[in-house]
């Protein structure tokens, strides 16, 4: 029997635990705040964002919504960040992607304070997740929220095989830095990657992140693996769907995620989850 890995359902396990962490708090008058700073008019983006706002409502974070026009300068959005990270009620700044064409990403992430950084985007960040420091510092949600998935299947990871396909800052990455420092042996492949299939074939723990629809079939897969599929591509008729040919891969794989219901619902609710890790922390810090 294939586990099908609920992702609507942990999510929801982990926005409750989030909620009490949130009522916690409130009681010694500390509310976690969120903000979200959207440039331009990308439907996609907007759509992610009033999620993310809504969620954010629903467990007592409070969130802030910064609409910029996509004509805004360089400058004119670092010092948006700027009026964040000296905000002692904001404690988590997200900076939605993609950015406008014309504006420097990495710049303006790299603005953010990296004490308030709930996507984990900036390089010191970045660079303490690939280091494996001791310590408290925020990750990529996406990926953290797959770890939470792999932890909810009790399974033994050391010394098991991953295979990464995509490597993006993102996902890709982080997540072969996770799954590594979760002592598995991590193999990460790419659009130069030879043979992928033969790859993909020897994964223990398979995770997808390309954004080509149906890149991973059923003879791609060992059987009982465990398959993560993290695209969110639109098919031929316009239904949302994933990297992961579900129906023929259900059939091989020990476990997976759907599309949607599956990595998407956990990376809403991890960022939900690194807010208010970010909010005590600071507490703990005493820099609020
Ligand atoms: N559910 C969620 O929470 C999230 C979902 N997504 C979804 O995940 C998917 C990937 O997103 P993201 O990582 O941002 O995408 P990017 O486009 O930034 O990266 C895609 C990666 O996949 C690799 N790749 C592309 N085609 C192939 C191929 N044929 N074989 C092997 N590798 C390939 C690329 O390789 P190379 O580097 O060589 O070009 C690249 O590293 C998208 O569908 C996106 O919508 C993204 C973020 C969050
Ligand atoms: N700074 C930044 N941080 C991000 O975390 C970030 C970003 N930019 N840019 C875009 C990607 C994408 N992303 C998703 C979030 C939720 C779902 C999600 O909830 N998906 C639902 C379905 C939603 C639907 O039906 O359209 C699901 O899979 O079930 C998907 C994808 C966060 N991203």
């Amino acid at each position: 029997m294939t586990t099908i890995i609920d992702g609507k359902q942990l999510a929801k396990d982990l926005n409750a635990q989030t909620k009490d962490r949130v009522a916690s708090l409130a009681q010694r008058g500390i509310v976690p705040g969120l903000a979200v700073i959207i440039v331009g008019d990308d439907p996609a983006s907007a759509i992610y964002v009033r999620n993310k706002h809504k969620k954010a409502g629903q467990l007592g974070i409070n969130s802030v919504v910064r609409q910029l026009p996509a004509t805004i300068s360089q400058a004119d959005l670092l010092q948006v960040v700027t009026e964040y990270n000296q905000d002692p009620a904001i404690h988590g700044i997200l900076v939605q992607s993609p950015l406008p064409a014309g504006l420097d990403e990495q710049a303006v992430v790299a603005h953010i304070d990296p004490a308030k950084d709930v996507d984990g985007f900036h390089p010191l960040n970045v660079g303490r997740l690939f280091a494996n420091l001791p310590g408290h510092h925020p990750v990529s949600c996406t990926p953290r929220g797959i770890m939470t998935m792999l932890d909810s299947l009790h399974t033994h990871l050391r010394g098991k095989h991953a295979v990464v396909v995509g490597r993006s800052m993102i996902v890709g990455r982080p997540m072969a830095s996770m799954l590594l420092n979760a002592d598995m042996t991590v193999s990460v492949a790419h659009v130069y990657t030879k043979d992928l299939s033969a790859l993909t074939q020897q994964a223990d723990v398979l995770v997808v992140a390309t954004g080509v629809t149906h890149l991973i079939k059923e003879t791609d897969v060992k059987p009982g693996a465990i398959v993560i599929d993290v695209g969110m591509d639109r098919d031929e008729n316009g239904k949302l769907t994933g990297d992961v040919d579900f129906d023929g891969v259900v059939k091989r794989a020990g476990a997976i995620t759907p599309v949607p219901g599956g990595v998407g619902p956990m990376t809403i609710a991890t960022l939900m989850q690194q807010t208010v890790d970010l909010c005590e922390w600071s507490e703990e810090r005493g820099t609020n």
